[in-house]
């Protein structure tokens, strides 16, 4: 793992969530991509010709490491913790860390410990029974610059994960809105 990419794991470790109501969106683009319901993965290949994953970590940890929020949000049990960059035609634009319940992998149709280069949601979103809830939105100050940041409980065939989710410096969101005197 290089050095930015293990300090963009560390801020997303670090960030205050805050309430989408009480959020100032830099744009209204920022806020369709940060309240995104369905598969994010499946929103970022409407915007590239490849969609990849570089999977940084894949281990179980124990539920000791889990701060409150987490125990809160999911369980007091020890997890599946995923790391990934997802790619957009090789530009690294999105970071992501989920965290799974060992009963949430059970009874899946998939062995989400083998997922892989596979991006998550694209499997997650294939279930009969898909729900997000719990979102909420931060933005990182990092190196100058103001990321945007967001965290969600994914429920598959009605068990939770945890998906935090890091926008990085050339992912989409950031992309200049054509306001309306724009030329050309
Ligand atoms: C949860 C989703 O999966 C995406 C893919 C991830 C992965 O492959 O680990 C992690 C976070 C998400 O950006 C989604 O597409 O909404």
């Amino acid at each position: 793992m290089n050095q930015s990419t293990a300090l963009y794991l560390s801020a997303l470790r670090q960030v205050e969530w805050q309430d989408p109501t009480d959020f100032n969106f830099p744009t209204a683009a920022a806020k369709n991509w940060l309240l995104e319901q369905g598969s994010l993965s499946r929103l970022l290949e409407s915007h590239c010709h490849s969609l990849s994953v570089d999977l940084l970590h894949n281990r179980i940890v124990k539920a000791e490491k889990l701060n409150a929020q987490e125990i809160g949000l999911l369980a007091d049990e020890q997890c599946l913790l995923r790391k990934v960059v997802l790619k957009g035609d090789g530009q690294a634009w999105v970071l992501g860390r989920t965290l799974i319940p060992e009963t949430s992998m059970q009874g899946q149709h998939f062995d989400l410990a083998e997922q892989g280069e596979i991006p998550l949601g694209l499997t997650v979103f294939s279930a009969s029974n898909v729900k997000r809830d719990a979102l909420q939105v931060a933005t990182i100050k990092l190196d100058g610059r103001t990321l945007l940041a967001r965290r969600s409980r994914l429920w598959m065939n009605h068990k939770p994960m945890l998906v935090a989710e890091l926008f990085l410096p050339t992912a989409p969101i950031y992309a200049k809105e054509k306001s309306c005197n724009d030329r050309g």
